[in-house]
This record gives C-alpha cells, sequence and structure tokens, in this order.
C-alpha cells in the first residue's frame, strides 16, 4: 500500500464504515452488499476481460455470456430477486455487475412494462416467461425518424374483425424501430410502442408483445427484418437494433391492455388514463439515474481523489518537497464538489426512489393526483444528474493529467459509457421542457390564488428581495443558500411565465411563443432541479440518525454542492440584486475554506463508496495507491507488447531502413 495512501487514511476523522453502512441502508444492507459482490466477483463465469482490448463483438459475446449465466443460473442459486429494480438486492447487483449491460433492457424495460400496461391475465402469462429469461425481450419505442414525439411514431398495429389479430407494419423507413437495447441480435420479442388503428381510427400509443425471432431457429420470423444498427460511441456489449415489420400478424390478446383495450368488433375503450402509457418511463428515467449516473460519478471521483493524494508533482515553497496534487486548491476544486454532488444526489435520488413506489401505490389506488409532479422530478433529477455527472467525470478524468487519458484510468470508459445518459430515456432538454410545462401550470395556479404543495410550494412563498448574508460564516447555513436557491428559481419562473403572457397578449400562438422562450424555460426548469436537490439532500441528512462527526461532514458536503453552484453561475443570484458582488466574494471565500476543510478527509469520502478494484477497473484508483506499478504492469501486458518486435516492422519498416 502507498504510503501516501496511508497517511490519508490515517488522516480521516470518521469512521469509514459508519458513512458505508449509512450509503447503503444499513450495517446489514452492507453485509448483504458485500455477499452478493463477492458471490459474484469470485465466480470465474462472471469474469471479464480487461477494458480496452475487446472488439465491439468480443464485448457482446462477453456480455451476453455473463448475463446468461448470471440470470439463468447464478443470481437464481443465490434466490436474488432480479426483476425488482426496488429491490436492495438489485441495486447492490448492478453495482457488482458493473459495466454490463446486455439484457438490462429485458429487465429492466421489458420486464417492467408487462406488468405497467398489462392486465393480471396478460401479466402471468408473459411475465414469468421474461423473468425466467424463456423468452428475451426489447423495449421498441424510438424509431429512426422520432424518438422524442411519441405522438407521431409511425409504426401501425391495425386491428382485423376477421382473425381477431393485430396487423403490425413499420410501413416506411423512418418509421423502423430503431435503437432499441438488446434488439439487434438476441431478442425474440419486442414490447412494440405502435399506433392503435381499429375500424379505421387511430387511438394513439399502445404496446404490443411482437415475436420477432423463431424461438426454435432464433431466425427472424416472416415479414420481420431485425438486425444491429452498427458501431455506437460506448456501451457496445448490447446489440441496439434495428427492425423492420411487414404485415406481422399478432393475436388480439398481444396488446397490453391495462388502460385500454379494443373488444371483438374493433371498438377501442379507455379505461385508465392515456398519461399512465408514458408514465412507465418514468421508473427507468429513475433507475438509470442511481444505477448508472450516481455509480459513474462516484467511481470517477474515487479514483480521481485517491489519484491526486498519490500523484506529486511541484510544491509549495522554492525547492522545496514535492507535494500530492490534492493539495492544490485548484485540484481540490475540481475533486471535492464532484464528491459532494455525488453525495448529494445520491441522497436525493433514495428520497425521489422512496416517493415514487408511494406514487405507485397511489397509482394502484386509482390516484394521480401527484402524476405531473412526479413526472416532473422524475424528467428533472435524469436530466439534471446526468449533465452534471458527464461534466463532472470529464473534469475528474483531465483532473488526472496525462494518465487520466489512459484506458488504463478507467476514466475515459467511465465518460463514454455515461454520456448515452444525456440522450436515451428522454432527451436532456426536451425533459427540462416537460418540468418548464409542469412549472409554468404551476405558475398560473399561483396566479390564480390556488394553493401548490409538494417540491413546488416555495414558489408560492413570500421570499426576501435580498440575501441577508454578511459573513463568510452564514453561506454554510442550509436555510441561507437554500433561500437563494428558492429565490434564483422563482424569479425565473416568474420572468419567463410573464413573457409568456407578454407574447400570447401580442399574439403568438402558445406553441411559438414556447419555443421563443425554451431556453429561458430550460433554464427556469434546471433552477427548480438544482434547488430540489440542495434541499432534498440537506433534509436527508438533517433526519440521519448518525454520529456528529458524519453529521458535519455530510452538512459540508452539501453546503458545498449549493456553494460551488452560485460561486460557478453567478449569473442569475446577481440578476436581480438578490446577491451583491460583496456577497459573492465571501461565498468565493466561504467555498475555498471548506475545501480545505474537507481536504483531510477527501479519500475516506470516497473509500465510503466502498466500490472493489475489480469494480473500480482503474490502475490509479485502485484501493493501495499503487499507481505507478499498475500503469507499468498494464502496459507490459498490453497486445501490442507480446512480441518485442512487432510483425509490421518486419513488413514494413525494415524493407524501408535496409533500403540505405
Ligand atoms: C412527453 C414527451 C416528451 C412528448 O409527448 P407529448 O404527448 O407531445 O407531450 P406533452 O403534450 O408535453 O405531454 C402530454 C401530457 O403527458 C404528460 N406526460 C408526459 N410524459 C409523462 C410521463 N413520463 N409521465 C407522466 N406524464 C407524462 C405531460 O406532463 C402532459 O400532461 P399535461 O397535458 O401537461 O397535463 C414524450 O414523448 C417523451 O417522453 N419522449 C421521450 C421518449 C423517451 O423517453 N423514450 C425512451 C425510449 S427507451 C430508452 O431510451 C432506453 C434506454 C435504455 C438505455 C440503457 C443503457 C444501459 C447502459 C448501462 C451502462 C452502465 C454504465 C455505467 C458506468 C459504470 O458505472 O460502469
Ligand atoms: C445507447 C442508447 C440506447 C437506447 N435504447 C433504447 C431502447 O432500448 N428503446 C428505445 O425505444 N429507444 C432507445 N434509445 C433511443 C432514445 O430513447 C432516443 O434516442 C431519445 O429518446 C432521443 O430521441 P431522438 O433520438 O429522436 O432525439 P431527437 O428528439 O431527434 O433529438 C435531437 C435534438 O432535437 C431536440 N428536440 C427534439 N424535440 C424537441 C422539442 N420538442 N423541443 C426542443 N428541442 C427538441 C433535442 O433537444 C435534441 O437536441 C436509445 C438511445 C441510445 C443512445
Amino acid at each position: 500500500e502507498s504510503q501516501l495512501i496511508i497517511k490519508e487514511r490515517q488522516q480521516t476523522t470518521f469512521q469509514v464504515e459508519e458513512l458505508i453502512n449509512l450509503l447503503d441502508g444499513g450495517k446489514e444492507k452492507t453485509a448483504l452488499r458485500r455477499s452478493i459482490e463477492q458471490t459474484i466477483l469470485s465466480d470465474p463465469l462472471m469474469k471479464t476481460d480487461k477494458i480496452g482490448y475487446l472488439t465491439r463483438e468480443q464485448k457482446y459475446v462477453q456480455s451476453v455470456r455473463r448475463m446468461m449465466y448470471f440470470f439463468t443460473d447464478l443470481a437464481k442459486r443465490n434466490k436474488w430477486n432480479i426483476e425488482d429494480p426496488h429491490c436492495p438486492e438489485m441495486l447492490f447487483l448492478s453495482r457488482s455487475l458493473s459495466s454490463v449491460v446486455a439484457f438490462m433492457i429485458h429487465m429492466g424495460a421489458f420486464v417492467p412494462s408487462i406488468s405497467s400496461f398489462g392486465t393480471l391475465e396478460q401479466v402471468s402469462k408473459w411475465q414469468p416467461l421474461a423473468k425466467e429469461c424463456l423468452i428475451i425481450g426489447c423495449y421498441a419505442q424510438t424509431e429512426l425518424g422520432h424518438g422524442t414525439n411519441l405522438r407521431r411514431l409511425e409504426t401501425t398495429s391495425t386491428f382485423d374483425r376477421n382473425t381477431q389479430e393485430f396487423i403490425v407494419n413499420t410501413p416506411n423507413l423512418s418509421s423502423m424501430k430503431w435503437w432499441p437495447g438488446d434488439m439487434g441480435k438476441s431478442a425474440n420479442h419486442a414490447m412494440v410502442m405502435a399506433q392503435l388503428i381499429t375500424n379505421g381510427e387511430n387511438h394513439g400509443m399502445q404496446a404490443f408483445i411482437v415475436p420477432i425471432r423463431d424461438m426454435t431457429t432464433h431466425k427472424p420470423l416472416p415479414g420481420v427484418e431485425v438486425g444491429n444498427i452498427g458501431s455506437i460511441m460506448s456501451l457496445e456489449d448490447t446489440d441496439n437494433g434495428y427492425l423492420r415489420l411487414n404485415n406481422v400478424r399478432i393475436p388480439k390478446e398481444n396488446m397490453l391492455a391495462k388502460y385500454a383495450n379494443v373488444d371483438r368488433s374493433g371498438r377501442f375503450q379507455q379505461t385508465g388514463n392515456n398519461r399512465l402509457m408514458y408514465a412507465s418511463m418514468m421508473n427507468l428515467r429513475i433507475v438509470l439515474t442511481r444505477e448508472q449516473m450516481i455509480h459513474a460519478l462516484q467511481k470517477a471521483c474515487t479514483i480521481a481523489a485517491r489519484y491526486s493524494c498519490v500523484r506529486k508533482q511541484g510544491s509549495l515553497t522554492p525547492n522545496g518537497p514535492e507535494i500530492p496534487i490534492m493539495d492544490y486548491v485548484t485540484q481540490q476544486n475540481k475533486v471535492i464538489p464532484r464528491i459532494a454532488l455525488a453525495y448529494a444526489l445520491d441522497f436525493t435520488i433514495m428520497e425521489v426512489r422512496h416517493r415514487y413506489v408511494q406514487f405507485l401505490a397511489d397509482v394502484t389506488r386509482g390516484d394521480l393526483s401527484n402524476m405531473a409532479e412526479m413526472h416532473a422530478i422524475s424528467s428533472g433529477i435524469k436530466a439534471n444528474a446526468s449533465e452534471r455527472t458527464v461534466a463532472g467525470v470529464e473534469t475528474l478524468r483531465r483532473a488526472c493529467g496525462g494518465h487520466g487519458y489512459s484506458m488504463a484510468s478507467g476514466l475515459p470508459y467511465l465518460l463514454l459509457s455515461v454520456t448515452g445518459s444525456c440522450t436515451y430515456e428522454g432527451e436532456n432538454t426536451v425533459l427540462y421542457l416537460q418540468v418548464a410545462r409542469y412549472l409554468i401550470k404551476t405558475a398560473a395556479n399561483i396566479s390564480m390564488g390556488k394553493s401548490v404543495d409538494g417540491s413546488s410550494a416555495y414558489l408560492a412563498e413570500n421570499t426576501e428581495a435580498r440575501c441577508s448574508a454578511t459573513s463568510q460564516e452564514e453561506f454554510y447555513d442550509h436555510s441561507l443558500l437554500d433561500a437563494c436557491f428558492k429565490h434564483r428559481s422563482k424569479q425565473l419562473l416568474q420572468s419567463v411565465a410573464m413573457d409568456l403572457q407578454g407574447l400570447l397578449a401580442e399574439g403568438k400562438q402558445q406553441m411559438e411563443a414556447w419555443n421563443l422562450l425554451s431556453i429561458q424555460l430550460v433554464n427556469s426548469a434546471k433552477a427548480h432541479i438544482e434547488r430540489y436537490i440542495v434541499a432534498t439532500s440537506a433534509s436527508f441528512v438533517r433526519k440521519l440518525n448518525c454520529s456528529l462527526k458524519v453529521k458535519k461532514l455530510l452538512n459540508q458536503l452539501c453546503s458545498l454542492v449549493a456553494l460551488h453552484q452560485i460561486t460557478n453561475f453567478p449569473g442569475d443570484f446577481l440578476k436581480d440584486g438578490y446577491l451583491d458582488s460583496h456577497q459573492l466574494d465571501l461565498a468565493r471565500k466561504a467555498e475555498v475554506k471548506l475545501l480545505q476543510s474537507l481536504r483531510h478527509n477527501v479519500v475516506g469520502l470516497v473509500d465510503a463508496f466502498d466500490f472493489r478494484d475489480e469494480i473500480l477497473g482503474s490502475c490509479i484508483g485502485a484501493y493501495d495507491g499503487n499507481a505507478y506499478e499498475r500503469l507499468y504492469d498494464y502496459a507490459k501486458n498490453d497486445v501490442m507488447n507480446k512480441n518485442d518486435v512487432h510483425e509490421e516492422s518486419y513488413q514494413y519498416l525494415r524493407p524501408h531502413l535496409h533500403r540505405g
């Protein structure tokens, strides 16, 4: 173990194990997680080859091999409840599985959408098959021509009264399904989102289970053309596919009919709120935020923090001893706010998940009153967490200098893996605009004197016109910081709501006015969600039952998340004079002091994320801090080094060199 990292651990002022337990949800949960990790990581059949050395095809093959073994053997043997995305085992499992993405859509989208859209009878028919992996499904919503605008999907499912079947068609090039994970090569069934047409009338998007490959030969069924969409930026462990359907007939009962059905004569009946067709997307947005984005940020923090403590470069006195780069305040400013953010997002998503579970219970009782708010929160948190994670991982990668550019650091892989999260499961701008839609409606309700509650209640509160802070210390106070965020959000919303009214009064159409103001609308949505994160994480910490040392530390992290946002994006806080430039200076000084105070606990804070070295996959971020030894070892094992003289040298270099 590197002496430097040992020294760092000696400086830690709190019990790391206490924080680990807290993040897991208790001592027993930590033990459960560790035992799951141990089972998975010690199983030779779950082993992955070194990242960065596999071809596209090898990645897919490895991932299918591992996941089939995992679902059909390992998970079963250990009685892990893998199909329930909310069970603690599932959260721990995805951490241990790390990079594997094959069958993520099968388990994460196909299986849950059977119960989201299916009747009890349909669920009992399809779910056991899917859960046992006796059928492999994908979630086929996006088309070549449309991903965001679901109303304009072009795939059709037309009811044939004579045969009591649906005829599913992708009638033109742009209507073919494009992107679904697990579809290109693996799936034999697709959950196809299509326009339902009965008796010549279009009833909008509904879900249909369409068999696409023969269950014996795995060949595409008649009328089906299916394949891989080709090489993509990352996540090549999975087979994102395309699908063309030409008059594919499926039985009537393959339309999932929880909220709408078609009788034998083709008469359409809506039996539930049609927004519930969209609501199923909330689940994956929340799951991905935790499973991918926050974990990726936590891993990147772990790597960058440990490396920054063992990497020495330069000194703080002329000819003085070299210091770990973590002692530079600029380095602290790159690393520590990201650690703080990783904690704040984790606390926030725990609360969001809790609210989502309550929301599902409400829906079961027929109460949809919280749907709009839940949709705004889940969309906003997905957009904000993905955007800040991607930016954060890149900052951390650069904070590791040249070694951050090497695949050996694990950072390029994390960055590439997580960058798609800004696009899939709802493109971020589009999701922010959904939040804005909710906020504008809320503003209208407030102006009509209606009461608002939940996460937007503050929009109806009276707030001070000026921030009261006169000292640095006050900028650590959560209620003062929250007041800054509330004010910014309120002010941005009021301003864009007024501009919208103005444009409408000028005679602009609603959608045109909306488009003209969409940059402001997105900013307003971000401000609301950032306030939600600041408030939710601080209140989560307030309620924690933990030691004073840990509480103090977590309170500091919450303050840092808010302060870092204020000092880096001060414009909207200064705009209407809520903060003045003197207060901004105080906030900046408060932030630097906080960074220095947190400096000694940097390694402890990332150790508490408790990622085993095999999961981190980093030569520079391993627990023992022996970065150089591992980098050297990585280089020596590079495939290009298997011979001293590369074959190509004989073929191309030698003939040239020997010419003279
Ligand atoms: C809502 C749209 C944007 C637009 O629809 P439209 O009908 O036009 O919209 P509106 O008129 O605005 O809305 C109508 C009303 O409906 C309400 N609404 C909208 N959405 C919802 C909802 N979700 N829930 C509830 N209500 C909703 C809205 O508020 C309106 O109500 P009102 O009228 O105001 O009252 C919509 O079309 C849309 O959402 N589009 C986005 C489409 C989308 O999200 N598609 C997703 C496809 S599936 C997908 O993308 C899957 C991706 C999976 C990727 C998995 C990759 C795995 C990678 C693992 C890697 C691990 C690496 C990690 C690194 C490591 O750690 O190792
Ligand atoms: C790795 C990966 C995996 C995926 N897996 C699946 C899957 O399993 N199943 C599936 O069905 N799909 C999947 N998708 C598709 C994904 O859901 C879509 O790509 C995503 O929803 C965005 O839609 P789009 O590609 O049509 O982008 P577009 O909507 O075309 O977005 C392009 C640009 O247009 C802007 N834009 C679009 N509409 C508006 C608007 N109304 N207002 C303002 N700006 C707008 C966007 O902000 C963006 O800047 C996957 C995608 C990726 C990258």
